[in-house]
Order: structure tokens, then sequence, then C-alpha cells
């Protein structure tokens, strides 16, 4: 499983850079515009230039209106912008075809500048209280679209989490899905460490987090720390071993 860190922007980014030992992706993103909300293209050019270049940098587009030409729009000027994995937060798509329209002009306005580059369809886990596209909708958008991966995220952060609105059965089927069709799959929403075992058995590819690596747990008040990143670092590697040796994943 990959690591996603999620900083707030270049201060944060120089702390994750302190940790790139133990992550694998750091993801720019701007929280006070939303759960997946965009930053500015010259804070995803300096994050890039401040994380070790052997560590992809992820880059949000913002939780997303219907409005595939816009998004194809903001979605190239993230990856003109250094990033090489871009993530849609579709915010705005009420049925899966507008979801499908969205991530084909991303996939598309993405994919032409770089090709090596990874799109990927984010839908939230909490869905019902914002009235978008079904999370289990997701992995189907992601291969119908041409993106790379699928991808839960909460759209509020209110405290409550990934397993509070989508349990790891349907968790696990999200990333069945996504397998089944190629896709990777990404899950987020204020994981914390006892969610590890769980996202580790069902298959996660990559886990997103930013609260869990933050002073007190605070994704807002509090700042991403090294150490924080390491201890969480530590803990997915031990499920991961204990999931390579056949053991069940404990707790
Ligand atoms: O993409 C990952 C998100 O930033 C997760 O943030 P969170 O762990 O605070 O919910």
């Amino acid at each position: 499983m990959l690591l996603l860190i999620s900083p707030d922007g270049v201060e944060e980014a120089l702390d994750c850079a302190k940790a790139a030992q133990h992550l694998d992706i750091v993801d720019v993103k701007k929280p006070d515009e939303g759960s997946l909300g965009a930053n500015f293209p010259w804070i995803i050019r300096e994050i890039r230039e401040a994380v070790p270049a052997d560590k992809p940098v992820s880059a949000t587009v913002g939780d997303v209106p219907y409005k595939p030409g816009t998004v194809a729009q903001a979605a190239l000027g993230a990856v003109v912008s250094g990033a090489t994995y871009i993530k849609v937060g579709l915010y705005g798509c009420t049925t899966p075809d507008q979801g499908i329209d969205v991530m084909r002009a991303v996939v598309r306005a993405v994919k032409e500048h770089n090709p090596d580059a990874l799109v990927v369809a984010s839908g939230y886990a909490d869905a019902h209280r914002i009235g978008c596209v079904n999370p289990l909708a997701v992995p189907d958008i992601a291969a119908r679209s041409g993106a790379d991966a699928a991808m839960l995220d909460t759209a509020v952060k209110d405290g409550t989490r990934l397993f509070d609105h989508v349990p790891p059965d349907v968790c696990a089927e999200f990333v069945r899905l996504a397998h089944a069709s190629g896709r990777l799959a990404a899950l987020a929403g204020s994981v914390r460490q006892d969610d590890l075992g769980e996202l580790t058995r069902i298959g996660t590819d990559i886990v997103g987090v930013r609260g869990a690596v933050c002073e007190g747990g605070d994704r807002n008040a509090g700042r991403i720390r090294p150490h924080l990143v390491a201890a969480f670092r530590a803990e997915m590697d031990r499920h991961d071993r204990e999931r390579t040796a056949g053991l069940p994943t404990a707790r």
C-alpha cells in the first residue's frame, strides 16, 4: 500500500520532505477551499521543487462542478505545474454519465501533456450528504473515462470517517471493482492508524491522510509532523508484513 500525504502548502511540504523515506506521494491541496480544494499553480511548482525528485507530486483539481471544459483546463494547469497524479473530486456530478464526461475531458487534457501522468477520479464516501454520485459508481467512471485510479475521500471534514459512511465490506467491493478494470483503488477520509488493518486486508493500493499525521490529529489547527508520518508508516508496514506472512491483520 502506498502512503499519500496532503500538506496544505510549501511549509508543510518541507516537513513532508523531512519524512520523505516514510511516504510515497506528496499531495498538494488547499483544505480551506474544500476537501479536495485546489491550490495555486505556483504552489504546486514550489512543492515539486521542495520534495525529492523520486517522490511523485499529486495535485487536486478541486471539488469540481459538472463543467468538463473548466475542469479539463484546471487539470492541465496542475500537470503543467509539475504534478504527476491529478485528482478530481466529482462533487458536482450527480450521475455516472456526468462523472464520465468530466473525467474523459480531464484524461485527454492531462495525457496529451504528459502521457505518464496518472489521473484519479475521486468520489465521496459521504456522497449522500452532498447529493453527488454514489461511491460504488466511481470505479466504473474511472474505467470508462480512461482514468488510472478510483478514489474515495470524505466531503465534509467534521470528524466522521471513511468507514462511518462506507463500511469496510463496501470499501472492499469498491477495491474489487477498481481492480476488475485494472484501476488502482485509493481510500481516504479521516483515516486513522486503527483503520490500517482493514485497509490492508481489502487490498487498498493507496491510502491518503492528513489529519492522522497532524499534531493532535487535527487537520486544520495541527501541522504535519515528520515523526507522526514515520509512526503511521511503521504501522502500515506492520500490517503489510502480516498480510504477506498470511497472518490475520490484527489491529
Ligand atoms: O487525500 C487525502 C486527504 O487529504 C485526507 O485528509 P484527512 O485524512 O484529514 O481526511
